[in-house]
């Protein structure tokens, strides 16, 4: 919703971009790379992403303690003779946003403090701006997202999230074709609506692959649920993909019937099983339970999966960093804990912290290789293990990052469970992973991960309303949830009782 960006390159400065629901928003960074109020002492593009973490921090106090009736200023456009700004009425849940120009020198202004010195001048809206309203709390949020961007050298300074987004793409095609040319969806339920179990024995599906094709297209605005819980055609749906309709676009999406990717993904809907799991195979990814051949317990490509995870970690775990409120925390268990970067983001973040990563000893060498780069001595610590067999070791706190996802629902529930009764008093468990919408009809870009994971692994992407029910099931109380990046969040339950 909201997107600040620096082109550094660009001259005078470097330009900055600010996008706010589709409208964008230009400004050069000159005078912020003249700024005199904010480390380090030069006119260079690290100044210009110091200036505007600065002015990021100043909004989001600003939005954050405005009383519900208040009129707020965000700046982010100096200019000689103006400053280019976003005028804010701040509701109890909403802000309304509209661009425009206080009439003042905004040279005469420093932006690294400049909320607290703007003169009350004259605002004018924007020739053509169009008033935007967002919930308050998402507001928040994504200046801290955008904030985040500037203000940590760890930190990316774009957001990666579009790249995962295009690269799971793949998966709704796939799921289309699949519905549209192998299992004669929409012709089914143009007869007859079902439930998920009536569609389950009609497709002979089990009920997790049943989950993700259906999640997948309602997602796609495909399908629809009525109030028998029965799945239902959407009019898009309706007009274009019943069989022999007059603009049905089926045969259409029949070219790719045949393609690799679509066979595969059938198999995978038909049996149940992910990629790897066939007689005489590796073994399929991410996952290892005692008796099933896992690709993790082979060195090279335990090595190559766990690498191929670092990338988005790298990304991701300095924003889990700042997100996490560790006070109090003196042992981070780390279950399944891959590279270790989410815990040796979390060490360098917390000096207090220790971490101990819970993985299979293939996994573990990698993550051994990665904690070289960094300073943490005897306070990082590798632990080979079975999460679902062995002990896990006590711990103030556990992470279970991007792991629930890979398992199936009893799984879940089990290793929920293990961590919760592995917990002190007021221990607290963090499940960091994407999030469905309750009503398990998208948001796409998760239901399309959803599709990948199901393909590679024996689980798919859950709702809050799952993982909650799960935490309150292991006597784990649900707090706190936060975004953090590339569509994940971090979900807190905290262990009832005292110590
Ligand atoms: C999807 S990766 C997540 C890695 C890391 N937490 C992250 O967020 O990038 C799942 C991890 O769980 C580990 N894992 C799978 N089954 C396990 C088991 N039974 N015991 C311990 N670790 C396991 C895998 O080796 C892998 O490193």
């Amino acid at each position: 919703m909201l997107q600040i960006t620096y082109d550094e390159s660009a001259t005078g400065g470097g330009e900055i971009t600010l996008q706010l629901a589709g409208a964008a928003l230009k400004a050069d960074a000159y005078f912020l790379a003249l700024d005199s109020g904010c480390q380090p002492d030069s006119r260079s593009p690290t100044k210009v992403r110091a200036v505007l973490a600065s002015l990021l921090g100043q909004w989001h106090e600003l939005i954050a303690s405005a009383s519900a009736v208040d009129v707020v200023d965000l700046p982010f456009e100096f200019a000689d003779e103006y400053i280019g700004c976003l005028r804010c009425q701040v509701g109890r849940d909403k802000v309304v946003i509209t661009p425009g120009w206080l009439m003042t020198a905004g040279s005469t202004v420093v932006p690294s403090r400049a909320c607290d010195t703007l003169p009350g001048a004259d605002w004018e809206p924007q020739d053509d701006a169009a008033a935007v309203t967002v919930p308050r709390a998402e507001l928040l949020n994504e200046i801290r997202r955008n904030q985040r961007m500037f203000s940590d050298t760890d930190s990316p300074r774009t957001d990666p999230t579009p790249i995962f987004e295009h690269f799971r793409g793949s998966y709704g095609t796939e799921m289309l074709v699949a519905a549209v040319a192998h299992f004669d969806l929409f012709g089914r339920l143009a007869r007859l609506p079902r439930t998920l179990e009536e569609l389950q024995q009609d497709l002979n599906l089990a009920e997790r692959p049943a989950i993700v094709l259906t999640t997948a297209l309602r997602a796609m605005g495909l399908l629809a649920a009525d109030n028998a819980n029965r799945f239902t055609l959407t009019p898009l749906a309706r007009e274009h993909l019943v069989p022999g309709g007059p603009f049905d676009v089926g045969d259409y999406l029949g070219l790719a019937a045949s393609a690799p990717g679509t066979l595969e993904m059938v198999e995978r809907l038909r049996t149940n099983r992910p990629a790897g799991m066939d007689e005489g195979e590796a073994g399929a990814a991410f996952i290892y339970r005692d008796g099933v051949a896992s690709a993790m317990e082979q060195a090279d490509l335990a090595r190559h999966f766990t690498l191929a995870l670092a990338g988005r970690a790298k990304n991701v775990a300095p924003v889990l960093a700042t997100v996490l409120d560790l006070k109090g925390v003196r042992t981070l268990l780390d279950v399944g804990g891959g590279t270790g970067i989410y815990s040796l983001a979390l060490l360098k973040a917390n000096p207090h912290l220790k971490a101990i990563v819970m993985d299979r000893p293939e996994v573990l060498k990698v993550a051994e290789e990665f904690a070289a780069d960094y300073d943490v001595g005897d306070r990082f610590e590798l632990l080979p293990g079975d999460m679902f067999a062995d002990e896990l070791p006590r711990a103030d706190a556990i992470l279970l990052s991007n792991i629930l996802h890979d398992w199936d629902v009893p799984e879940c529930r089990q290793l929920v469970t293990r961590c919760a009764d592995a917990l002190p008093a007021s221990g607290r468990l963090f499940i960091h992973d994407v999030l469905l919408n309750d009503a398990l009809d998208g948001p796409l870009p998760i239901a399309l991960y959803s599709a990948a994971l199901f393909t590679l692994t024996e689980g798919r992407a859950y709702s809050r309303a799952e993982y909650t029910g799960w935490l309150q099931e292991a006597g784990l109380q649900p707090g706190a949830c936060r975004d953090t990046l590339i569509h994940c969040s971090v979900l807190e339950g905290v262990k009832k009782g005292f110590e």
